[in-house]
């Protein structure tokens, strides 16, 4: 057995959990999904592929299971599932996994918080800076942006180097980052521009680079958001916050973003662990006046992202 033993289980099959099984099975790591929100006991192989912005196009077949058809679960469990899951996952996982370790791949703050409070002893925290985009029920379209940092919630540094050694691969990188905190907070507040702004323009994530009216809408909620960040204790600088931003819509120019695809495929958004989250901290110490603009943009994309979900409702109900 070679030092990567580890069975891999990655939970969600959606853009980025088809990718990471991807790249992990053709490194050679032994690699099962599982079904997030599928519980019909099936278990079959199914082929998935990655198509990068080169045209290349990486695939595997990947074993996919429901979390009913496993008894136990002894590995690494990477959750790429959506985060308004993960009080329900934390319940349903608690009995299976034992003391294996389970990494959050998701955006948003406070996401860990029903895995802590269940009492899980190994939690891992994943910041993403890569983006995926379904193209079918087989193909994402995947661009990498910078490598992934994993940092603890619970947990220790050695266990942390062993996930980063197991999750690492060419094209989806992995680095072990002890300070996760602050860059979990960057990372929401860059969220929180892109998951309102882009979907209320209806526009892929290069917006922000090559329009200067939009960088500067971005350059308030950044500037909102920083100030409650700061009163909780977390030291990021707008201009670090603003160039990330930058960097990411260079990146992922003509990707869109996790909220417009799920507007646009009438499923639910995550808005609610973003501008909705950093409103709420910033009620919780009587900053609410600070975050205007961040709490506008959520509002609307909570909205929109309703609206479309009742249009679909209403649709289903004519059929
Ligand atoms: N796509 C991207 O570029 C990026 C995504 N992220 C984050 O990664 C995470 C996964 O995103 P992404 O793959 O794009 O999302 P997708 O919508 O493509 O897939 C998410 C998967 O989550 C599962 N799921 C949905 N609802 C529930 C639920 N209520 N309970 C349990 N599982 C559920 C489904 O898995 P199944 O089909 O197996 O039921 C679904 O396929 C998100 O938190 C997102 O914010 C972060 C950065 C970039
Ligand atoms: C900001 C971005 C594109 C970076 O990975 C992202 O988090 C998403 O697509 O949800």
């Amino acid at each position: 057995m070679g030092f990567h033993h580890k069975h891999m289980f990655i939970v969600g099959s959606g853009a980025i959990g088809k990718a990471l099984a991807v790249f992990l099975s053709q490194a050679g790591r032994k690699v099962t999904m599982i079904r997030g929100s599928v519980h019909d006991g099936s278990t079959i192989t199914r082929r998935f592929a990655v198509e990068m912005e080169n045209g290349f196009i990486h695939e595997a077949h990947v074993e996919v299971a429901t979390l009913n058809s496993l008894s136990e679960i002894d590995g690494i469990v990477v959750l790429a599932t959506k985060s308004f899951g993960n009080e329900k996952l934390a319940g349903a996982l608690k009995s299976k996994i034992g003391d294996s370790p389970i990494v959050l791949l998701q955006n948003g703050l406070g996401i860990e918080q029903p895995f802590l409070e269940h009492g899980y002893q190994q939690v891992y925290r994943c910041v993403l800076f890569v983006t995926s985009q379904s193209i079918d029920e087989v193909v994402v379209r995947f661009k990498p942006v910078t490598t992934c940092p994993v940092g603890i919630e619970h947990g220790n540094e050695e266990q942390l180097d062993n996930i980063v050694a197991h999750l690492n691969t060419r094209d989806f990188g992995f680095k072990s980052e002890v300070y996760i905190q602050h860059i979990i907070w960057k990372k929401a507040i860059i969220n929180c521009v892109f998951n309102s702004v882009c979907p209320l323009l209806e526009i892929d994530n290069g917006i922000f680079h090559k329009n200067p009216d939009a960088l500067k809408i971005a350059r308030r909620v950044i500037a909102e958001c920083t100030t409650i960040a700061h009163a909780k204790g977390i030291a990021i600088q707008p201009d670090d916050v603003e160039s990330g931003l930058v960097q990411i819509s260079r990146l992922s120019d003509g990707q869109a973003i996790s909220t417009l695809q799920d507007i646009r495929r009438n499923k639910r958004t995550e808005i609610e662990t973003l501008n909705a989250e950093i409103v709420r901290i910033a009620e919780q110490i009587h900053q609410q006046n600070a975050v205007r603009e961040t709490r506008l943009l959520g509002e609307l994309t909570k909205i929109k992202s309703e609206l479309a979900l009742n249009l679909l409702l209403e649709r289903e109900i004519l059929i």
